[in-house]
């Protein structure tokens, strides 16, 4: 039983929370004056003023926003978290509500209220997580993207297809497209590699120093697309090439907003407008300390997502098959004996489910042995 007193002494509580939560809101929800006629409902949603943002780069609990739709000279936004997002991680990629000072002025933080539904998501593999707030938070690393672009050189370095193969896995996994880009295709030539990635029909490029970009940027056009590779395959080379306004380094800066460092998390940049009248030239992520993707949280059977070319062969699996080598009644064996897949495809297969469980060698992760692909 509630007593009148009690009742009183609760709503005066209610009415601090009341006014706490104004004062918190304060920037957001501007109520417009004298307009009785309009009733205000208590499930109107809160910040309904927010404006749309796009996370470009985070850095330390600072996030950098840009209006969707704005301009390449738009100035950016510099965000914070609101703390109604609890532990709710915000990505590069992440298409969030800001209230507070949007402008972009010098010094003006905005808030982040709300983050939308994720399309997509990629993580990093549990190697590259403890360094940041973000990777121990979540290992979520880049949302939203409509397409992974694995850069690869076809030598110096040489390709390595278990890389390959697990950025596919994280692809189709995160029903992201996977583009292979081909670089230094002045030093050799892509007949081993293609010949590896014959059945799955892989969209793929060839870049070498003096290539056009068109077919590139046909492909780039309208979508966020991720580029992933390891050192030395050429991936800053191409990303200067493809956005020379911001020659890398300084994009990487200014964006940012602090001089130091060089970043070692996502960083989106928008490319520069298309021939034509119109049209999105679409968004790229350059993603400088990712090696490469976390598959943890991928089943077996997921994995088979990056196998189109082993799947099938499944049907034939006893019931919860495990599809590893000591499993003696793995259809996959048959299917490889017979001549159905090639069997380095296989052997990448059973090695990314081997690392899967104790999550890799940190060493050499994404090395086929045995793959002449691979390079010494
Ligand atoms: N022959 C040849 N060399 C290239 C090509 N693209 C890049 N390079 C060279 O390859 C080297 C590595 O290029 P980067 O762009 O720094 O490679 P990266 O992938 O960004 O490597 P990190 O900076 O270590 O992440 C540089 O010396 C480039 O000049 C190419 O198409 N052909
Ligand atoms: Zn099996």
């Amino acid at each position: 039983m509630v007593g009148d007193g009690d009742r009183k002494e609760l709503t005066r509580r209610g009415d601090v929370l009341a006014t706490r939560r104004r004062e918190y809101d304060e920037d957001d929800v501007r109520v417009r004056p004298g307009k009785s006629s309009r009733p205000r409902t208590r499930t109107r949603p809160r910040h309904e003023n927010a404006v749309d943002g796009f996370v470009i780069a985070v850095d330390r609990g600072r996030y950098t926003c840009v209006h969707p739709d704005a301009g390449p000279d738009a100035p950016t936004v510099t965000a914070m978290r609101a703390r109604e997002l609890g532990r709710k991680s915000v990505v590069v990629g992440d298409r969030v509500g800001l209230v507070g000072d949007t402008s972009g002025a010098p010094g003006a933080l905005a808030r982040i209220v709300r983050i939308a539904e994720r399309t997509s998501v990629l993580r990093r593999t549990a190697e590259d997580d403890a360094t940041t707030a973000e990777g121990r938070l979540e290992r979520v690393v880049v949302a939203n993207a409509d397409q992974l672009v694995i850069v690869s050189a076809l030598a110096d370095p040489p390709p390595r297809t278990g890389f390959i193969d697990r950025c596919l896995v994280a692809a189709y996994d995160a029903d992201i497209e996977p583009l292979l880009c081909l670089t230094k295709a002045d030093l050799a030539g892509p007949e081993a590699v293609l010949d590896y990635y014959t059945e799955l029909e892989l969209p793929y490029v060839l870049l070498r120093p003096d290539s056009a970009l068109d077919a590139l940027r046909a492909l780039l056009a309208g979508r966020v697309s991720v580029l992933v590779g390891h050192s030395g395959v050429g991936k800053s080379t191409l990303v200067n090439r493809l956005v020379p306004e911001a020659d890398r380094a300084v994009g990487t800066v200014s964006a940012i907003g602090r001089g130091r460092h060089t970043s070692t998390s996502a960083v989106a940049l928008r490319l520069p407008p298309l021939p034509g009248p119109d049209g999105d030239p679409g968004w790229i992520i350059d993603t400088p300390g990712v090696r490469s993707f976390g598959l943890a949280h991928v089943s077996a059977e997921s994995l088979l997502h990056g196998f189109p070319d082993l799947v099938d062969a499944t049907v034939d699996c006893p019931a919860n098959c495990p599809h590893t080598g000591d499993e003696a009644d793995c259809a996959l064996d048959a299917w490889v004996a017979a001549g159905k897949a090639d069997p380095r495809r296989l052997a990448s297969y059973r090695r990314l489910l081997a690392s899967r469980s104790g999550e890799s060698d940190p060493r050499e992760p994404d090395r086929n042995p045995g793959d002449p692909l691979a390079g010494s």
